[in-house]
């Protein structure tokens, strides 16, 4: 959990920055990025573990997208450091570009090429691509290798962005809302794809604003509000929720009756004795990840104004 200002106050005054983590595949401190006037990002600290699955979360206009353009190589910063792989991306080299993949927001769908042709041509940029054809296999593109891009329906150009973004087999992939305009079976498969690339070892730093995806798919999760990362957390103890009271509700008499309490199973076991059967429109609930995420964003004051 990152909640490092107030800590260091009780200590008195402001701690000095932790150092950047080597072994992390993302280490960042003091991240700071202005546009004139607005400060976008202001003192983000983040590192993002090999390997990991990690969501950025935040409203619109939060900096999401100016630090990962950071990270990518796409944008200067202002103050702070940044790692990317180990290496700072203002100096980045081609050696270091082909060990990312980026999906942006906007893709490449609308092209006159083929599928196939599309990603022989992005695999030729890489010193060690993976096949095109696994790749249409991998992304379920395969009875589409030889349609144009501009002929897919919006779910399968997604996919082909993805595939343009595995292509060069990166180390880290970054995935801006990959799933925007997804249908509900297609936002499932493609979170299987997802989940098969990081068995296969590749570390992924995802935007969404979707919170059921960073749910299903995310190691860990990071809220951003006003260009700061305000927590940092595995999606079921983000704000405090895996500690928090589950909601028990039943109907008695007639009446829906509901009942805070950390120890669900207790009470589920004392209600259960006043009732001969089933107990009546049983249910227990924790918060959700909306939950908490709404309360968490909701005391940034003015938040997602600026967007
Ligand atoms: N090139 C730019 N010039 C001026 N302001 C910018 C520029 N790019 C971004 N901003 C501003 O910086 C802030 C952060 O933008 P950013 O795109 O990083 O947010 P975001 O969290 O990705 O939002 P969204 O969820 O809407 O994509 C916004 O207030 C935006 O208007």
């Amino acid at each position: 959990m990152t909640r490092t200002s107030a800590a260091a106050e009780v200590r008195g005054g402001p701690q000095p920055p932790a150092p950047l983590d080597p072994a992390a595949a993302i280490s960042v401190r003091g991240l700071v990025k202005r546009y004139g006037d607005f400060t976008a990002v202001d003192g983000l600290d983040l590192d993002i573990r090999r390997g990991e699955i990690f969501a950025l979360l935040g409203p619109n206009g939060a900096g999401k997208t100016t630090t990962v353009e950071i990270c990518e190589g796409f944008r200067g910063r202002d103050a702070g450091e940044v790692r990317v792989l180990g290496v700072d991306p203002a100096q980045a080299t081609r050696r270091w570009k082909a060990q990312l993949g980026i999906v942006l927001q906007s893709g490449a769908g609308d092209s006159q090429l083929t599928c196939r042709e599309l990603l022989r041509a992005q695999a030729s940029y890489y010193p060690d691509p993976r096949d095109p054809d696994e790749v249409l296999e991998l992304v379920g593109l395969t009875e589409k290798a030889g349609a144009r891009g501009r002929s897919l329906s919006g779910g399968q150009r997604r996919r082909l962005d993805v595939a343009l973004g595995i292509v060069g087999r990166p180390a880290l992939l970054f995935l801006d809302e990959p799933t925007t305009g997804f249908d509900p079976e297609a936002r499932r498969q493609f979170w299987s794809l997802i989940r098969s690339l990081r068995d296969l070892g590749t570390t992924m730093l995802l935007t969404t604003h979707y919170l059921d995806e960073a749910e299903a798919l995310a190691d860990r999760v990071g809220v951003i509000a006003r260009g700061r990362l305000v927590e940092v957390a595995v999606p079921s103890a983000l704000g405090g929720r895996g500690a928090a009271p589950a909601m028990v509700t039943w109907t008695e008499d007639g009446v829906r009756r509901t009942e805070a309490t950390p120890t669900p199973t207790a009470f589920v076991q004392q209600l259960a004795a006043r009732f001969p059967g089933e107990v009546p429109d049983l249910a227990v609930a924790r918060p959700t990840l909306e939950d908490v995420y709404l309360q968490m964003i909701g005391h940034e004051p003015g938040e997602g104004a600026q967007a």
